[in-house]
């Protein structure tokens, strides 16, 4: 299982180009990181891979083929502020369903407790919401995960815990992720590739 970008530019609507010939390709189970100076374009290059918007040049495939609009998308993004992914009028146990059933593994293996699926979204810490937005994104045909400073607002521990279990799902399932962070450090140390965003712009 492949996700790849074939010479791929986007620009948005009167402005110049944001990038062109973005050419990636992420294997299932590998873990690629985005590195680029704020405004390169690195979340707007996500929100193609996820299918949200079109490329105006170039193609998005998964498998050999462009992404389908219908039905569950394969490639899932996690955002940085889990509390603009989340309907506040919801216990957490809606949330969590809205697109399917989590299995009791899956929140285990986020350390998500039971006793958090009663509570409302202003609840929970940070840290606790943002692991059922993964949990959310983490459907059984999810096969990549973009994780767009998901982690940026939280402490290191917390940081540090919730890369370890997405990682070790990762591995179970075969996913792979692509990791976007200003955090040089954090791509550094859980990407097996790093790539400058920058040259493409
Ligand atoms: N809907 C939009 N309409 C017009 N311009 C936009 C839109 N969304 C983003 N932009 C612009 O496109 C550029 C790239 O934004 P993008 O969020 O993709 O960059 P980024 O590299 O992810 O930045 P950061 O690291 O700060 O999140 C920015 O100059 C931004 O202002």
């Amino acid at each position: 299982m492949q996700l790849s970008a074939h010479e791929v530019g986007f620009r948005y609507e009167k402005k110049g180009w944001l990038f062109r010939n973005v050419s990636l390709t992420i294997s299932a189970g590998e873990v690629v990181g985005l590195l680029g100076p704020s405004g390169c374009g690195k979340t707007t290059f996500a929100r193609l891979l996820a299918g949200y918007e079109s490329p105006h040049e170039g193609t998005i495939l998964l498998e050999g083929k462009p992404l389908g609009k219908r039905g569950y998308h394969p490639v899932q993004m996690v955002f940085q502020h889990p509390e603009k992914a989340v309907n506040g009028r919801w216990r957490m146990r809606r949330i969590l369903e809205e697109g399917g059933h989590p299995g009791d593994e899956l929140l285990s293996d986020l350390g998500i407790e039971k006793e958090w699926l009663h509570r409302w979204p202003h609840e929970l810490s940070g840290g606790e919401l943002q692991r059922f937005s993964i949990a959310r994104a983490l459907g059984p045909d999810t096969r990549f995960l973009i994780a767009d400073e998901m982690t940026t607002m939280l402490d290191a521990i917390t940081q540090a815990q919730i890369w370890q279990s997405v990682r070790a799902i990762a591995r179970k399932r075969g996913m792979g992720i692509v990791v976007i962070s200003h955090e040089q450090h954090l791509v550094q140390r859980i990407c097996e590739r790093v790539v400058d965003f920058q040259q493409f712009t």
